[in-house]
């Protein structure tokens, strides 16, 4: 079960003003975009699909390649934006979408879960306020009649479905809709209303980026000491002794050499030592706690599969790896006509751009155990920072 975000990042924000669209403009130190796009990684939220207009060359610059983000070009309506990233990650498995306005930057990871559980239970979520003030309508600066306010609500996004359901319901409709919910509806899906929150605010006019201002504030200062900005380190250490064979394994890069690593897994010392720094910053033991020596259904496996279970015990408990560093202690083979294709191999797996993984190297000039080249050494240090 994959779930994506999709953020509509495409619109001009003429009603905001300000010369720039308002998903680009500041806000309590970052951008709207970004506190969007936090939001929804502090959700636990890895897949994101952005939709950007195709004037914004510096966006598309910015967030091509970046990690768990695919990118397609806005339409000349919200839907079509829509529509555009749907299709833009048919070829995907994503089982369910979360549809957002990157123009509601104040969403709270309580809410996504909340619409991400809600959509578990059936074909399609979203939040919405009860109408509690009186309605009229009115004409010419004059009221010209009321309304009935039962059984009316306010739209939020983030809008939830499942992920087929909704793009065949947006190929489906003709034209523009006020939101996913209408086109959802005009395809005959059930959607299950979910309680919004009144500080999810859409940015629309000017004075709302001083509203969304004072919500972020008051929701920094509500969180708790242990909410606030979390910075952990971690280390590694690890060794295995050289043995018959023909090639290693480290970092996940295979190098011809006249001896192999010995080990119950690949014996990859250097990503052992990586996966290992992980754990150390969370507090979660090292890879034997999780991978039991003693269960043959570990031997022989690739140590990938040790470090993407470091990476996603990191992101459930709400961490962002920072940057990670290896040594690798060794008289042979020689590590750097490697290590470009281990840092980008590691940095695919934690999914984190290559400049931030370094792996280098050292010899122990002929002394103690790599000194002899009897085994490799491996030293890791990795940050892990929760916002
Ligand atoms: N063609 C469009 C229009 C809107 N949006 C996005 O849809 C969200 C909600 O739309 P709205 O608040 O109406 O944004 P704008 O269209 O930018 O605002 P305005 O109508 O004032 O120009 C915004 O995140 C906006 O970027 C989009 O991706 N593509
Ligand atoms: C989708 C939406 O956010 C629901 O409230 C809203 O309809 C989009 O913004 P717009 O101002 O109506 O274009």
């Amino acid at each position: 079960m994959t779930t994506a975000v999709l953020i509509v990042a495409a619109g001009r924000g003429t009603r905001a003003g300000g010369g720039l669209p308002k998903q680009w403009r500041p806000l309590k130190g970052r951008r709207v975009i970004d506190w969007t796009l936090a939001a929804f990684r502090q959700a636990g939220i890895e897949k994101i699909v952005l939709v950007l207009s195709p004037d914004d060359s510096e966006a598309w610059a910015e967030f091509q390649g970046q990690p768990g983000i695919v990118l397609a070009p806005g339409g000349d309506t919200r839907s079509r934006s829509v529509l555009n990233g749907l299709e833009a990650i048919e070829a995907q498995n994503i089982t369910r979408v979360l549809i957002h306005d990157a123009a509601r930057p104040c969403i709270a990871p309580d809410l996504i879960h909340a619409v991400e559980d809600a959509l578990a239970a059936g074909s399609a979520a979203a939040p919405a306020l009860a109408v509690t003030d009186a309605l009229w309508t009115g004409h010419e600066g004059k009221v010209t009649g009321t309304r009935d306010r039962d059984g009316l609500f306010a739209a939020q996004t983030p809008q939830g479905f499942r992920y087929a359901e909704i793009l065949a319901a947006h190929r489906a409709h003709p034209g523009e809709a006020a939101d996913d919910v209408a086109v959802a509806r005009a395809a005959g899906l059930d959607v299950a209303i979910v309680p919004g929150n009144p500080d999810n605010i859409k940015i629309t006019g000017p004075a709302d980026f001083a509203r969304a201002e004072v919500i972020l504030d008051r929701a920094d200062n509500d969180r708790s000491e242990e909410d606030r900005m979390d910075i952990r380190l971690g280390n590694g250490y690890d060794v295995h002794r050289f043995g018959a064979g023909n090639h290693v394994v480290l970092c996940g890069v295979k190098i011809p050499h006249d001896k192999g690593l010995q080990g119950h897994s690949d014996a990859d010392v250097g990503m052992h030592a990586v996966t290992d720094a992980i754990y150390g910053a969370l507090a979660e033991g090292d890879i034997g706690r999780h991978f039991p020596p003693s269960d043959p259904q570990w031997k022989g496996a690739a140590s990938d599969i040790f470090l993407r279970h470091a990476v996603e015990l990191a992101r459930n408990k709400g961490f962002q790896i920072s940057n990670v560093d290896c040594t690798l202690v060794c008289e042979y083979p020689k590590i750097t006509p490697h290590s470009a294709k281990m840092q980008a191999q590691m940095a695919s797996i934690l999914g984190i751009d290559a400049d931030r993984v370094s792996v280098k190297a050292t010899t122990s000039e002929r002394l103690g155990f790599t000194g002899r080249s009897e085994g490799i050494a491996a030293l890791a240090t990795a940050a892990l920072v929760k916002s």
